[in-house]
């Protein structure tokens, strides 16, 4: 099985809650920390033809490796934990949850270089992503919901900075049956950056 196939979305998102976070597991979520070092490094030089070959060698070599052990979905760590460090995950900037309670959450944030859109801002895309994740994380609260973004809003009101400490702060604003209607606010200091609004369906059995 790929990621292309699926299985029932409620039965996949149980089976990933029992994660047992291991010294095997910490020792992966380093590595997935050498990766976000490498990208913020690989965005921000032109490195020499010598460098080049060399590095696209090692990489081409470290990719071997990984395929040759790459597993069906429902039985990787990739997109698992969820603890304060948040899950294990490249798609955004790590996500450190200070506070999680079952209609908020305070997080925080800092996101490198390689999330840079354009003259020092972040990319307007990962602002929103960060949204996706932050919000997604509420609406399953504390008793993990499994639920998936109907839509998301996101409205810039200033450039949201790289490598400074981003504050993000969810609610959840209604609860509509099966729909929960959250909001999120991105700070970087007094400065509101980015807002969003969403509504996150809580999924049935059967759907994926
Ligand atoms: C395994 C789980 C992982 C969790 C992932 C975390 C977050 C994600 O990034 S998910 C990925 C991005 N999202 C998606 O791919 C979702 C794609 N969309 C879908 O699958 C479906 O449209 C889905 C599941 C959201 C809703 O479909 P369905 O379950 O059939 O709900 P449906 O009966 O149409 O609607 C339920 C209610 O929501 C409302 N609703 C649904 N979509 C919307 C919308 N876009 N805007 C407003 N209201 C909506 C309906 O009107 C209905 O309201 P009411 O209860 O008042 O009648």
């Amino acid at each position: 099985m790929t990621s292309v196939d699926f299985v029932d979305a409620i039965a996949l998102a149980k089976h990933r809650q029992n994660f047992e976070e291991t010294e095997h597991t910490r020792a992966y979520r380093e590595m997935l920390a050498a990766v976000r070092g490498f990208q913020n490094a690989v965005v921000q030089a032109n490195p020499s033809p010598e460098q080049l070959e060399q590095m696209t060698t090692s990489l081409q070599q470290m990719q071997a490796m990984l395929e040759a052990q790459a597993l069906p979905e429902v039985e990787r760590w990739y997109g698992r934990g969820g603890g304060r460090d948040g899950k294990l995950q490249l798609v955004t900037p790590q996500l450190i949850f200070e506070e999680v309670e079952d209609d908020r959450i305070h997080a925080h944030t800092t996101a490198g270089e390689f999330y840079i859109g354009m003259n020092g801002a972040m990319h307007g895309g990962i602002v929103a992503t960060i949204f996706d994740a932050l919000l997604g994380r509420m609406a399953a609260g504390t008793q993990g919901r499994v639920c998936r973004t109907a839509y998301l809003t996101t409205e810039y009101k200033a450039i949201t900075p790289l490598n400074q400490r981003l504050d993000l702060v969810a609610k959840v604003e209604s609860v509509e049956r099966r729909k929960r209607f959250v909001t999120g606010q991105l700070w970087h200091g007094d400065t509101l950056c980015a807002t969003a609004d969403a509504l996150f369906i809580e999924m049935l059995p059967g759907q994926q």
